[in-house]
């Protein structure tokens, strides 16, 4: 198996509660009439990689979107049961949904720069805040851009269009963006599928360095990334969870034969 870094991870059952970034109880979601995520239910520990794999279709982006009631944009979407967050059920009605999203970022596929400079792409969010002295956002810009190894190479030309950056400049722009907030969680959803072998690599160390300071949970249809930069790995199949184990385990002793032929590439 191919490992760029080293993981020393406790196995999953000898995790602390305490030490839970989110805890999802019980989960299920329907889009509309479609039962899409079956009882779900998972702890998903502090300041580590964790990756949800699994065949297309079978509701990883889903379940990465109810970390920050992304879905709740869907006509017809419903849910039920619970997800805690900082020791709250953010699928209670009155969770601020806005602040939440402060806490939990998102990054796409595909990125997604504003049509603006990178300044302003970064401290976006800050200002949305109502943050707006200039020496706060300057700082703040500069920290965010640094922690997505992005700051030597746009540090003169920050006043440029967001646009004119390469695919792999404009994703760490976007996790930039994510920082600039702050948030505990980072959700990435196939991060790299757009970019070059290198640049993968190069936001796969990025990843390593970053759940220093926050917990980090990825969708990846990549198998080698998954073993290379998680340390817990969750397999889904048609919206339940299969199997949920320390990513040394799951990727050379699965318990599963479900498992085993996901990640040899039996079916998928
Ligand atoms: N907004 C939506 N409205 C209706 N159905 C949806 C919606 N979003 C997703 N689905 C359905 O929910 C199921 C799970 O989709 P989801 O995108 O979570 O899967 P996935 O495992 O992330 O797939 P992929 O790896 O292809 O991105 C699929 O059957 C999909 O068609």
């Amino acid at each position: 198996m191919l490992k760029l870094f080293q993981h020393n991870t406790p196995k999953i059952h000898e995790l602390e509660k305490a030490s839970s970034a989110i805890d999802v109880r019980e989960l299920n979601l329907w889009f509309g009439d479609k039962h899409v995520l079956h009882d779900i239910s998972m702890r998903i520990p502090k300041n580590k990689v964790t990756a949800l794999i699994g065949q297309s279709g079978c509701g990883k982006s889903t379940l990465l979107g109810c970390f920050n009631r992304l879905n709740d944009l869907y006509n017809g979407c419903k849910y039920k049961g619970e997800i805690v967050i900082g020791g709250k059920n953010i699928n209670h009605a009155k969770v601020n949904v806005a602040r939440l999203r402060t806490r939990v970022g998102m990054v796409f596929q595909q990125p997604n720069p504003f049509p603006m400079s990178i300044y302003d792409n970064v401290c976006y969010g800050l200002k949305l805040q109502g943050v707006n002295i200039r020496r706060h956002l300057d700082d703040a810009v500069e920290s965010a851009l640094k922690e997505a190894a992005l700051w030597e190479e746009v540090k003169d030309r920050l006043f440029e269009s967001a646009h004119l950056l390469s695919g792999g400049q404009q994703q760490r722009l976007i996790i930039a963006r994510a920082l600039a907030l702050k948030p505990d969680i980072l959700l990435l959803d196939e991060p790299t599928s757009a970019l070059d072998p290198l640049t993968t690599l190069f936001i796969e160390e990025l990843m390593a360095e970053l759940k220093q300071r926050c917990t980090i949970v990825i969708v990846t249809h990549n198998m080698q990334q998954a073993a290379r930069v998680s340390d817990y790995t969750a397999f889904f199949h048609q919206g339940r969870l299969i199997e949920y184990a320390d990513s040394d385990t799951l990727f050379t002793m699965p318990e599963k034969k479900q498992t085993e032929d996901y990640i040899t590439g039996r079916y998928g």
